[in-house]
């Protein structure tokens, strides 16, 4: 991950005036969505960048060390070796960005990793996920001991019910406990957008993590019953933008929960490009949290190849003709673009 965001003493007024204008910010969203998405030669890479931005995650009750060490060794070997090849990616070491689990199987996935000779980060869910409704001190514990455990990424919780009720100093206090908590490992900040009402508070809320020195901040758990949304990314996105304006430090911007098919992970390359700009669009600024986006990426990106996903009477997949190499060979080039 890049420089850290060290933060800035709680800016109260700016925090409390802020105001989010709810039909521009619904306009944008829908500018956004209306947006061509990169088809044919264009898309392959598109994918690829994405796939290269995900968290692969998984975060059930029925999690084991088996399922764990599977989801690592998915995140190492993203993509089937035939259509890295087809990329001229298959020396590029293609991963996606990290592995996020809860906290008790943070060591089963560092062992794997280790064992794999890996650098991959482990993120470790905390702060009482996906609620945070429990005490300070545990919640504080949870942060160190995954860290103690080898995680190097942390994503955290926000108390939604300091955010609800306006008590923006004991938010920013809480989540600095947790930043310090953290050490070296990145911080980022779960919103929990589904919960917090309206827009003002989400801007104001993604202000306090920021000037409280969270890394990245995050939509939703994946729990809540409304999780990702594009306007939600708007306001989240500006707030970053105006803190790096203010500031001059970048903080990171994750969406999670409920994002599935890799045309919705095309869509959030376009907001981060439109909103954010190309500086955001990798995964040191830029993660997307998702369980189950990679096979749908996958899927794609052999029909975006040429590929129907089907085998022909030889076993072959289809598409993969010499012809259709040869025209794809420059996509390596575009990746480098985005
Ligand atoms: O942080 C990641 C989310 O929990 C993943 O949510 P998902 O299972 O809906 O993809």
């Amino acid at each position: 991950m890049c420089d850290r965001n060290p933060g800035t003493r709680l800016d109260l007024e700016w925090v409390c005036k802020a105001r989010v204008n709810t039909q521009a910010v619904l306009k944008r969203a829908q500018q956004i969505q209306n947006t061509k998405l990169p088809k044919n030669q264009w898309q392959a890479a598109w994918l690829l960048k994405a796939l290269t931005c995900i968290d692969l995650t998984t975060l059930s009750g029925d999690d084991t060390p088996s399922n764990v060490q599977r989801l690592c060794l998915k995140a190492l070997q993203p993509l089937r070796a035939d259509l890295l090849k087809e990329l001229g990616m298959e020396h590029e070491g293609v991963t996606t960005a990290a592995v996020c689990v809860y906290p008790s199987r943070v060591s089963d996935a560092v062992k794997t990793l280790r064992a794999a000779n890996s650098k991959l980060p482990v993120a470790s869910v905390a702060t009482g996920f996906p609620a945070g409704q429990t005490h300070l001190s545990t919640r504080l514990d949870e942060v160190r001991l995954a860290v103690a455990d080898g995680a190097t990424e942390i994503d955290i919780v926000i108390n939604r019910t300091l955010a609800l009720t306006g008590q923006w100093e004991a938010l920013y206090d809480e989540v600095q406990q947790f930043r310090k908590a953290c050490g070296d490992a990145h911080m980022k900040s779960i919103l929990a957008v589904g919960e917090l009402g309206n827009f003002s508070t989400v801007y104001r809320a993604s202000l306090v993590c920021m000037m409280a020195g969270s890394d990245f901040i995050k939509t939703s758990t994946g729990k809540e019953s409304v999780n990702a949304t594009i306007p939600v990314a708007v306001v989240m996105s500006r707030a970053i933008r105006d803190y790096y304006i203010n500031t001059g430090h970048k903080v990171g911007f994750k969406p999670a929960g409920g994002i599935r098919t890799a045309q919705e992970a095309l869509v959030w390359l376009v907001l981060v490009k439109e909103e954010l700009g190309s500086a955001w669009l990798n995964p040191e600024m830029f993660r997307i949290g998702a369980s189950s986006l990679l096979a749908d990426i996958e899927r794609q990106s052999h029909c975006g190849l040429g590929g129907s996903g089907r085998k022909n009477k030889h076993g072959d997949a289809d598409g993969c003709s010499s012809a259709h190499f040869n025209r794809i060979k420059d996509r390596k080039d575009v990746y480098a673009f985005l």
